[in-house]
């Protein structure tokens, strides 16, 4: 069940610990398409509400496989007082084209038209590998309130030209935690990734590191993250896994995934925690 009462010390933790100040809601890691409406309603009202004066931004991700879902989503979220919102591809009955896709994204964006609008682009979830180029390209003329891309993929050729063809004020947010550095090279402005939640102050020395130009201390973060991850993904690594990571470093239960996930095995998250805090004590 979703505990709101762990939501508060749960965001003082990115703050005080990991230095993170905007937040991605009910996106992959926070399971939103395993919850119902109601519980993303919830959620979005607790992190909205405690968010204010603690968090930079709350961007709450509404995408759901109904698009009459998606629009009371979209609308909680502003009434709820995000700073944008975030939808991905439906995934069961998936668009055949690109114009598809955007005629669904349109609708969502209309339901809330003052709140920054992001195309939250995961094809290894969604199976849906119509190139996010082709989603953005020019979508600023029939989305007026669009803002940028979540761009969850290792396609760092379609990354470029989303980069490449969109305005300037817009926001790149890439979420392959592993290979970050190559997309903030790229063009990204922001980064959105699950490991964020206990390597967010590792990954801010790298972001601090690439903005100062010094490419060889950005590149020995990323291939500790990336040592770190593939020794992850050699024990099971995927969102149970994460989620236990997440308890295990903030130190509140944050509980199981819910089913069908099932919790990674104790000792494989035993194993992953020793080599976490074997990478956090190198700093
Ligand atoms: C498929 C998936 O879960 N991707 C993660 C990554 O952070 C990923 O866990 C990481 O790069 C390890 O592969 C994020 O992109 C997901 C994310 O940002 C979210 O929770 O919405």
């Amino acid at each position: 069940e979703v505990d709101l009462s762990v939501v508060e010390p749960y965001a003082e933790y990115l703050v005080q610990k990991q230095g993170v100040k905007q937040v991605f809601l009910n996106g992959t890691t926070g399971e939103s398409v395993s919850l119902s409406v109601e519980e993303r309603k919830r959620l979005a009202e607790e992190w909205c509400k405690i968010g204010k004066g603690r968090l930079d931004q709350v961007v709450v991700h509404v995408g759901c496989p109904s698009l009459k879902d998606s629009r009371e989503l979209a609308q909680h979220a502003a009434a709820a007082g995000a700073d944008g919102i975030a939808v991905i591809s439906p995934s069961f009955f998936k668009p055949s084209s690109s114009t598809a896709l955007r005629m669904f994204l349109k609708e969502i964006a209309a339901a809330a038209p003052c709140l920054p609008f992001y195309y939250y682009h995961i094809p290894s979830m969604t199976s849906v590998h119509l190139p996010a180029r082709d989603v953005v390209r020019g979508i600023e003329k029939e989305i007026p309130s669009f803002r940028g891309v979540k761009f969850s993929d290792q396609d760092l050729l379609d990354f470029g030209q989303c980069v490449s063809s969109c305005p300037s004020d817009w926001s790149l947010l890439y979420g392959v935690d592993e290979q970050l550095l190559g997309a903030l090279a790229m063009g990204a402005t922001g980064a959105v990734g699950s490991t964020y939640n206990y390597l967010g102050r590792k990954v801010d020395h790298m972001l601090l590191a690439f903005n100062k130009g010094d490419l060889v201390q950005a590149r020995a973060v990323q291939c500790q993250l990336q040592e770190f991850l593939s020794f992850a993904i050699g024990h099971g690594f995927g969102l149970p896994m994460n989620k236990q990571l997440m308890s295990e470093v903030s130190g509140l239960p944050l509980g199981p995934p819910r089913l069908p996930l099932l919790p990674c095995p104790e000792q494989d998250v035993r194993a992953v925690v020793g080599k976490l805090l074997s990478i956090l004590g190198e700093e």
